[in-house]
């Protein structure tokens, strides 16, 4: 397994994350848990932070909460200067909660509920980005009800298809997101934003998918996005003050995957923009980008302890964990692939090939296929990398399963940021109904 960050294999022969044996996690917090390396979500920050600061241009890097969205982690973005973008009353209630800046978060989606929108304004959020026409005048009259004038930028999908699995690429002209530029439907918006008068157009918004591993398709929506704008101005006169180029950039799960350096990504993106801006004589716009994996996704490790073998002579042994697909849903849904060791047994050679399956009842509740690990025991402990983004975030309570907790972890110290689910967050929003049975439990 490939050791990100601060991860290492210590002297007694352990995995060791920020300074702290994941033995030690184990006894401490149990299993399955997600754990954190602080030193390098904020590194990945600062890679970031620093990249456009290099550009000279105007900027945010706003944080996409989806990957990863809990309190502790809004402090760390608010800390590291960043902005943040939430795509839901839940994201947005967190965010407040942590106490982040409400001027700094950014509201996507593509169906925005009057509540969450109203949720949105009351608490002075920075920006909306609007996904449709539905959407703009809805905006408009919640705003105008509380007198409110409310930032927006447009999203607008620029035909670019990034190579990326099918169901996380967004930015086609097939999409359920965004105006789309082929089609006319962009400008259309554009006219019917600048005629709202509680609208303030700052301007447009492109994601083009996600865990890219190329400049091109960043580039491609940059000149695209330019020559939107640019011809916007000929059209209207009106000039985009900010253009947000989306997230999207990614990460190595596996061996294979061969992401660029962070500064790499943003330089292309921030030379693409002086050049189709520049070269148009257009006054460079602030650069707005929103990554969520590469902030969080390598920085995460989960443990599981293993529960139970199965050999099947000749065809495969399955190694079970205590967890799966509810904390991690990525292979079962994008057949995403991951790197595993055993943690408690890290300088051990690698003996046998062996399969990780989950706990769930579900054929297809696999972690991993055909990983190579030392003889696995009972008991054995499983570390899984790479597991920081979309893990936590899209974990589930199938089977009744309770959500693991997630501890940080920094310089030889551990904290708990979630706690383990109990079995009364299992039950806590059930209700037996009145015509029945009646049962009284302890609990
Ligand atoms: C609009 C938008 N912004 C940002 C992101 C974050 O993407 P990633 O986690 O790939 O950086 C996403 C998800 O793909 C998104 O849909
Ligand atoms: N959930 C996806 C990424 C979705 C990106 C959000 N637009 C994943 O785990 O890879």
């Amino acid at each position: 397994m490939y050791l990100h960050g601060t991860s290492k294999v210590n002297d007694q022969g352990h995995l060791e994350i920020g300074g702290v044996d994941a033995t030690q996690l184990v006894a401490e917090y149990g299993t399955p848990l997600y754990v954190f390396d602080e030193a390098l979500v904020r590194q990945r920050c600062r890679e970031f932070v620093d990249a456009f600061r290099a550009s000279g241009l105007k900027f945010q890097v706003a944080y996409a909460s989806k990957a990863f969205c809990v309190m502790a982690m809004c402090r760390i973005v608010e800390e590291e200067g960043m902005s943040l973008d939430v795509v839901s009353d839940g994201e947005l209630y967190t965010a407040l909660q942590a106490g982040f800046p409400a001027e700094r978060i950014h509201f996507h989606g593509n169906n925005k509920t009057v509540d969450e929108i109203e949720m949105a304004i009351d608490a002075q959020i920075g920006c909306f980005v609007v996904d449709n026409f539905i959407e703009l005048q809805l905006l408009n009259a919640i705003a105008g009800d509380k007198r409110q004038k409310v930032k927006v930028l447009l999203r607008i999908t620029p035909g670019v298809e990034a190579h990326t699995h099918e169901f996380i690429s967004t930015g086609q002209t097939d999409s359920k997101f965004g105006f789309d530029l082929g089609n006319g439907s962009a400008m259309r918006a554009i006219k019917e934003a600048a005629s709202l008068s509680n609208l303030d157009v700052l301007g447009v918004h492109s994601h083009i998918g996600s865990q890219i591993f190329e400049v091109e398709g960043f580039r491609i929506a940059a000149e695209k996005v330019a020559g939107f704008a640019v011809q916007v101005r000929k059209e209207t006169g009106i000039i985009f003050p900010v253009i947000n180029l989306g997230g999207g950039f990614g990460i190595r799960y596996v061996e294979g995957h061969t992401p660029l350096p962070v500064a790499v990504y943003v330089e292309a993106i921030t030379e693409a923009i002086k050049e189709n801006f520049g070269n148009n004589d257009y006054p460079l716009p602030e650069i707005w980008v929103e990554p969520g994996r590469s902030i969080v996704g390598d920085a995460g490790t989960t443990l599981y302890t293993v529960g139970t073998t199965k050999d099947i002579p000749g065809v495969r042994k399955y190694v079970a964990v205590d967890g799966g697909m509810t904390d991690n849903p990525r292979p079962a849904l994008y057949e995403a692939e991951y790197e595993a060791m055993l943690a408690n047994r890290a300088t051990e050679q690698s003996e046998e090939v062996v399969s990780i399956a989950g706990k769930c009842c579900e054929s297809g509740d696999m972690l991993i296929w055909d990983l190579n690990l030392p003889k696995v025991s009972v008991g054995d402990i499983l570390a899984v990398s790479c597991t920081g983004a979309y893990n936590y975030a899209m974990a589930s309570n199938y089977n009744r399963i309770r959500r693991p907790g997630v501890v940080f972890v920094k310089d030889g110290q551990s904290d708990l940021v979630v706690k383990r689910e109990s079995f009364d967050n299992i039950i806590g929003n059930d209700l037996i109904p009145a015509r029945m049975k009646q049962v009284s439990t302890t609990r």
